[in-house]
């Protein structure tokens, strides 16, 4: 089979949400799909009331294809700290017309605060490798991983788009949603991550050809590179500076700023300058916060959504030995 489903975003493309039938008869939650981890969980009726703020709530007691699944629980934190945990159910889970009967829902019985400030955001979907979902004791494995096997292709795309609605396409590639050729890069999913090597960058006049890791992360909103990326970026931008009370780089709003180019095997991909001017940072509304920001001490950069949307995005998970990322221009 093969599926086709929205990706909304929310606010300043802060996140992608898609929307998701789970149980019967279908209970419709909107989650963000994330290929930086790998739990299923969503915001339940065993979520305290006071920790919801607007949120669907998956009740398994509704459904009649749910069953509580003993002695299991989980617990999960995300890159900008905030976290939730729960308890396991397996009930139908439907994306898009493809539908894995028996998926690891987690339900939620805590959400730390910015899940609850999120209000439109229902829980997340988890695209990365199952071995770092975050069930004891028995991991549990994604919904890409359950549904694969019923997949015309053993791979699942993104077409992330600036303020607009964009696709997320699972057991086909579609031809008509990008440009030239596709270039695939092995994964190193040894983390549990789409792990890759990007080849190369350039800004202006300054390039550099020196490989560096990355993860391509549906889940993170910005383009987090390294610091030599960084300096050479804003140096190019007339009163950017690193502001530690606004949480990076900063630059007047009305600054012209440049694109941004990064290469993975033969394609390179631009970032234009609209996704990299993300949004205002100030009360006065002066102070522009950047698209790309720096990846110190996590160890790898993080290909975000700013990055994401500017290309095709093939994640392929079989049709080689080893899993492998395809990039296109679009
Ligand atoms: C309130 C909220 C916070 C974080 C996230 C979140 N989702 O994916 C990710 C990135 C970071 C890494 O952890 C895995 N992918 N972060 C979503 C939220 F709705």
């Amino acid at each position: 089979g093969q599926g086709s489903a929205a990706a909304v975003p929310e606010k300043d493309d802060i996140q992608y949400l898609t929307p998701v039938q789970i149980g019967t008869p279908p209970q419709t939650l909107n989650l963000d799909f994330d290929s930086g981890s790998s739990d299923l969980w969503v915001f339940s009726s065993q979520t305290p009331s006071r920790q919801v703020n607007g949120q669907a709530q998956y009740d398994p007691a509704k459904s009649s294809t749910s069953s509580k699944v003993e002695g299991q629980t989980w617990s999960i934190s995300y890159g900008d700290g905030s976290a939730s945990s729960g308890v396991v159910y397996t009930d139908a889970v439907d994306v898009a017309g493809v539908r894995v009967p028996n998926q690891a829902v987690e339900v939620a019985t805590k959400v730390s605060s910015s899940f609850s400030a999120d209000e439109n955001n229902d829980g997340l979907l988890g695209l990365a490798f199952s071995k770092i979902n975050t069930v004891k004791p028995t991991k549990q494995t994604t919904f890409f991983d359950n549904v694969m096997k019923n997949l015309d292709m053993p791979v699942w795309t993104s077409d992330l788009k600036n303020d607009a609605p964009g696709t997320y396409n699972f057991g086909y590639i579609d031809e008509s949603a990008y440009e030239g050729e596709i270039s695939y890069v092995p994964v190193d999913s040894s983390q549990g991550f789409w792990s890759f090597e990007a080849a190369g960058w350039s800004v202006g006049n300054v390039s550099s050809t020196a490989p560096f890791k990355g993860i391509a992360d549906t889940g993170t909103s910005l383009a987090m590179l390294p610091q030599e990326v960084n300096t050479a970026y804003y140096k190019q931008v007339p009163g950017a500076a690193m502001s530690y009370s606004l949480g990076g780089y900063v630059f007047p709003c009305d600054a012209k700023i440049p694109e941004f180019t990064f290469k993975v095997g033969d394609v390179s991909i631009t970032i234009p300058p609209s996704f990299i001017n993300y949004a205002v940072a100030d009360e006065e509304g002066k102070k522009c916060f950047g698209g790309i920001q720096p990846d110190t001490d996590i160890g790898f950069s993080i290909f975000g959504d700013v990055a994401l949307k500017a290309a095709f995005v093939v994640f392929d998970a079989g049709s080689e030995a080893a899993p492998r990322l395809g990039w296109a221009k679009k």
